[in-house]
């Protein structure tokens, strides 16, 4: 159901309600946030490319909107804030492609860390 608070988000945003859009994307944040969480467990059980690309857009989406809101708290000036936010999404992009392009072919995340324990 992370994806219903999401096109809620969407549909607010078109609309003039942007406080309502702020407060929900602001729960959205924290589902994610907490979604990522729960997939440690998941993956540590149940790995494979199922998880592996779930992990990839969760973890892209999340640092996405994190490193978002260091930019509000820390970039100022329309000009600026424009460049920074061009830039995270620049970011952003790559780390989900590269993201994608490890699970396919290569060993994939869950098995990435599974190997970081083992010797
Ligand atoms: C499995 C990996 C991860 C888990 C379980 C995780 C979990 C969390 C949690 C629980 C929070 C606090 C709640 C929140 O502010 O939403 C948080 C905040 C944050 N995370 Fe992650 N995170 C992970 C990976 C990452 C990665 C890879 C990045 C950066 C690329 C990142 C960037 C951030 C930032 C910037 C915040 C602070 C957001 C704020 O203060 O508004 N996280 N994370």
């Amino acid at each position: 159901f992370p994806i219903f608070v999401l096109s809620g988000y969407i549909q607010l945003k078109q609309t003039s309600s942007n406080s309502k859009a702020a407060s929900l994307h602001w729960t959205a944040e924290r589902m994610l946030s907490v979604l990522l969480l729960a997939m440690g467990p998941v993956a540590y059980f149940n790995p494979g490319p199922v998880i592996d690309y779930s992990l990839a857009a969760a973890l892209t989406l999340h640092g996405h909107w994190g490193l978002g809101q260091v930019l509000t708290d820390y970039v100022h000036g329309d000009t600026k804030i424009k460049m920074a936010n061009a830039a995270l999404f620049l970011l952003s992009t790559i780390t989900f492609t590269g993201l994608c392009y490890f699970n396919y072919n290569d060993v994939g995340i869950c098995k990435a860390v599974a190997l970081l324990w083992s010797k």
